[in-house]
């Protein structure tokens, strides 16, 4: 299982440190309080001292989860957990056996040995995982400035200009979740927040910071807590101090401390940006690659001190920074950018196009006005429907699923998610393909039968599912991660790349998927709309709403208008739930036609 391919998989991944941070006190107090163990005063205060700076780094996410909703926030704990517990804890002195170790080693290796059982827990391919997403959302959504053009002067003109919209509603939108927006966008990288200058680039946590205070002044503390993004770029807390020096705001400067923790968390490093720039050439996305490479060179210039090298010591290790080369010999191959077979690649950049759209804040492109209906399927039943696309049908069902069985579904999926399959073998890395975790959920529950019958009631469709080789299939919950997104695909099983997956006795029993049914179980703050490439038309995730849409023609034949893909999640929380209708039984409800459009 990838972690970084489901929301909920990262989320929980703060309670699994929190476990291990409690383990860590545990060892120490024991250690300090039985004397017997003869264990050392500096191995206790060294501990003592790991238990302290990871607690801080922990903390900000214990208070507010929600901010692995933010890309970057997700990217840096996976960093961060895949590295740091690692050190943690490495028994460094070697060739000892167990019963030389002291009390301490002893337990260190032991929480080793659970974390390495642990199939949630991030890895090296994690990191790599969670750096292709950052990565894809910066290609999807265009938020760096333009760089195919700009790259060989924008690092160095001043006339550098850019309207990147998808780029600026990031950067609004990443104010809640902890990180600075208080710049101009178009010139600036919208992940790093760097400042692009005739002389280079500056940080711009004075900007950012003096607007915080601004707003302290006006709407009080607890905003500005919440709020803490600007001083993520703050090279360290005597700068924070400096700033407040004289502005007479004492609660600010004693906070100084604790929010450039805070901040630090959500800091790209130079590391970091080249990491980003190694797997973005790994992966041949050419012009994200030299983006990211001139960031990091230009990180490199300008660091100061930062907090992680103090942190290092900290940590029992003698490592230094990993040492990736800037400008990384993938280069070379990195000749084209990644390319499509001509239809693929048509309506590729068409599901870009409106990915793009649809985060910029463009009204789908519809080619009609939006019509409403009323059903009154039952006299407890009233369906709002709003006609998205007439021919071929695509319509939206607004408030079919009420919060509170929304959350009963959610928590249903939870245990048994899982990464997402491919129901087809378009391209090979999975990675750009489908990144998502899913759960099956058979109608055992009075709420799954509830909402099978409103989708039967809706549709006119028999929704009727006990088992295999029934009408329609149990409910496919999703959940996507990091970056997380689905291709332009069809729903269909039996188009020709899919064949051979489907077993034909499977299709022999309930036909192929009909039509349909999503319900859409969160809003997503950026990114992850709905797309349909070859009819141009997007639908935006809102929560408590369904779309339904028809895969096959009236001659059964797949309609192959209705191919759509799920755009990358930039930030947020996406989920849905999939109800696929089959052909069986529906023969009087959508009659055959020898005419396919009828
Ligand atoms: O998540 C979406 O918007 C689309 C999902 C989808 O197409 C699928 O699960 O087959
Ligand atoms: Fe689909």
């Amino acid at each position: 299982d990838h972690v970084t391919s489901s929301t909920y998989k990262l989320t929980s991944l703060i309670e699994r440190e929190q476990m291990l941070l409690d383990h860590l006190s545990q060892i120490s107090s024991i250690a300090s309080a039985q004397p017997a163990l003869k264990e050392s005063h500096k191995n206790i205060a060294e501990l003592n001292k790991t238990i302290e700076f990871m607690r801080r780094r922990h903390a900000p996410l214990e208070q507010h989860p929600e901010i692995l909703q933010h890309p970057v926030a997700a990217f840096r704990l996976i960093q961060r957990l895949a590295s740091d517990w690692d050190r943690v804890t490495r028994v460094t002195r070697k060739a000892k056996s167990q019963n030389e170790m002291g009390f301490i080693e002893n337990n260190l290796q032991t929480m080793r040995d659970i974390i390495s059982k642990w199939r949630i827990w991030p890895t090296p391919s994690s990191s790599e995982d969670a750096a292709l997403g950052v990565i894809r959302i910066g290609h999807v959504y265009s938020l760096y400035p333009n760089p195919m053009k700009t790259l060989p002067t924008v690092f160095s003109s001043k006339n550098y200009k850019c309207s990147c919209p998808a780029g600026k509603r990031f950067l609004s939108i990443s104010e809640k979740y902890g990180r600075c927006s208080k710049v101009e966008s178009g010139k600036y990288n919208a992940f790093t927040g760097y400042k692009f200058e005739r002389s280079g680039y500056a940080l711009d946590n004075q900007t950012c910071f003096k607007s915080l205070i601004s707003r302290f002044k006006n709407t009080g503390p607890n905003y500005v807590m919440t709020y803490s993004s600007p001083l993520l770029l703050a090279e360290n807390s005597r700068r924070a101090y400096e700033l407040t020096k004289g502005i007479g705001l004492e609660k600010i400067r004693s906070k100084s401390q604790e929010w450039v923790e805070s901040y630090s968390y959500n800091t790209i490093s130079t590391k970091d940006l080249r990491f980003l720039a190694k797997v973005a050439w790994q992966n041949k996305y050419c012009t994200e690659a030299k983006v990211w490479d001139e960031l990091a060179r230009l990180s490199a210039s300008h660091e100061v001190n930062s907090e992680e090298s103090e942190s290092i010591h900290c940590i029992r290790t003698s490592e230094g920074h990993q040492n990736v080369p800037l400008h990384n010999p993938f280069h070379k191959e990195c000749v084209e950018e990644r390319g499509f077979n001509s239809y693929a690649e048509r309506i590729h950049r068409q599901y870009i196009k409106l990915c793009q759209e649809s985060a910029e804040g463009v009204l789908p492109s519809l080619h009609m006005k939006k019509t409403c209906t009323w059903h009154y399927v039952w006299p407890y039943v009233r369906l709002n429907e709003e006609a998205i696309s007439l021919n071929p049908q695509i319509s939206r069902f607004y408030d079919v699923i009420s919060p509170r069985d929304i959350e009963h579904v959610k928590k249903m999926a939870q245990s048994q998610l899982s990464d997402s399959a491919l129901s087809s073998t378009v391209r090979a890395n999975i990675q750009d393909v489908r990144v998502s975790q899913t759960a099956w959920l058979p109608n055992k529950s009075l709420t799954l039968q509830k909402l099978s019958r409103l989708a039967g009631e809706a549709t006119g469709l028999d929704t009727g599912f006990s088992d295999v080789g029934t009408p329609a299939e149990a409910f496919q919950v999703v959940n996507y991660g990091l970056g997380g997104l689905y291709a332009p695909h069809e729903d269909s099983v039996r188009t020709s790349r899919n064949i051979g997956v489907e077993t034909t006795e499977h299709l022999r029993n309930a036909g192929d998927r009909m039509a349909t049914w999503m319900f859409y179980l969160s809003d997503v703050e950026l990114g992850g709309a709905t797309v349909f490439p070859v009819l141009n038309i997007s639908v935006a995730p809102i929560k408590g709403s369904a779309v339904l849409w028809y895969n096959l023609l009236r001659n059964g034949e797949p309609d192959t208008r209705m191919i759509h893909a799920g755009c990358p999640v930039a930030i947020g929380d996406k989920w849905v739930a999939n109800k696929w209708i089959r052909e069986r039984s529906q023969v009087f409800r959508r009659p055959c036609s020898l005419f396919p459009h009828q």
